[in-house]
């Protein structure tokens, strides 16, 4: 668990990070977003005291950090950015077994490691284990960033715009991967982004910042639901209520018995996928599947449209 307790950063006396309070519960996705300047980047760096604090305190586990020596602290908490800030000259087995060297991890094991990330993240480990970084496309060298986050099994992952340099389809992919990876290693997750739509599906909770302030912190649903402020109805987009509604919860949740034609969708698909499928292919029910393909009954686009209305 991470607790954020009255965390202030002044720069020049003025707050960038004005007494932020946050409860981070462990083995969850905690996104942070917000306009730019608003202290998002600045919060998480006092995470792992990239930035020291000004006032206030942040626990890990109930140990405050400051007391938690460096090389530890960078054991617990991994951290990944955007452009990935992998060493050029370091292949990618090496950018990869940074942390377990400092730590003085065996060869065998830090080896045992690099392959285990590397098959993981889908990078066949005898092919792109000894290439260079500028031998690798962008979505695969941001993914190799993540795995080097993730050697030392961080029980923390502290993650800043890393998809932010990815073209939509690799981008659709490495949030894919990433929620794979943070249930396979269960590590919490703070992960910074301006990206709303990147937010909604990949966050427990999410955190909005305003000026150094949290004006709202909590599940997605709660934030479409019930705005704290004028800032967070902007950021979250009138228009686009209903679709944020739809895009957080399962077609599973919205199926009832009966059955109806054509290709089903999975039950661990959005809403908003099912809308999307029905209004394609011009049906108005879908047959819904479990993940092993048994049959769930149906998703019918009534029920759909009623979840996407104004909550009462
Ligand atoms: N080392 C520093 N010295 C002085 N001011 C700083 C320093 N680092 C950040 N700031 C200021 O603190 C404010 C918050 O910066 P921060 O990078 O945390 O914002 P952010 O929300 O992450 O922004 P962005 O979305 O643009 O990355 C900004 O006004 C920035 O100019």
């Amino acid at each position: 668990m991470i607790e954020i307790d009255a965390i202030t950063k002044r720069y020049d006396g003025i707050a960038v990070v004005d007494n932020v309070s946050m409860v981070i519960e462990p083995r969850t996705v905690t996104v942070v977003v917000g306009t730019s300047g608003s202290g998002k980047t600045t919060l998480i760096r006092m995470i792992n005291r990239l930035v020291e604090a000004t006032e206030g305190a942040i626990r890990l586990d109930g140990e405050d950090n400051r007391s938690i020596p460096g090389y530890e602290l960078r054991r617990r908490i991994g951290y990944a950015i955007q452009g990935h800030g992998l060493f050029p000259h370091r292949t990618v087995a090496q950018n990869i077994a940074t942390v377990p060297g400092l730590l003085g991890w065996t060869k065998a094991r830090t080896d045992a490691k690099v392959e285990e990330l590397l098959t993981l993240f889908q990078l066949e480990p005898r092919t792109f284990g000894p290439r260079y970084p500028h031998e690798l496309s962008g979505g695969q060298q941001q993914r190799v960033g993540v795995a080097r986050a993730l050697a030392a099994e961080p029980n923390v992952l502290l993650m800043d715009e890393p998809f932010g340099a990815l073209d939509p389809i690799i981008r659709a992919k490495a949030q894919e991967d990433l929620l794979a990876i943070q249930k396979h290693f269960a590590t919490t997750i703070v992960l910074v982004t301006h990206d709303m739509n990147e937010a909604f599906l990949l966050a427990d909770k999410i955190a909005v910042m305003d000026k150094g302030r949290v004006v709202q912190y909590g599940p997605p649903a709660e934030l479409v639901r019930a705005p704290a402020t004028p800032f967070v109805e902007t950021l979250i987009g009138d228009a686009e209520r209903p679709f944020r509604l739809l895009s957080i919860a399962k077609a599973g949740a919205a199926a009832e018995p009966g059955e109806a034609e054509g290709e089903p969708i999975r039950e661990d698909r959005s809403q908003q996928e099912a809308l999307a499928d029905l209004i394609w292919s011009g049906r108005d029910a879908l047959p819904v599947i479990s993940r092993s393909g048994a049959p769930m009954g149906r998703v019918t686009l009534d029920a759909i449209l009623k979840r996407a209305a104004r909550p009462r």
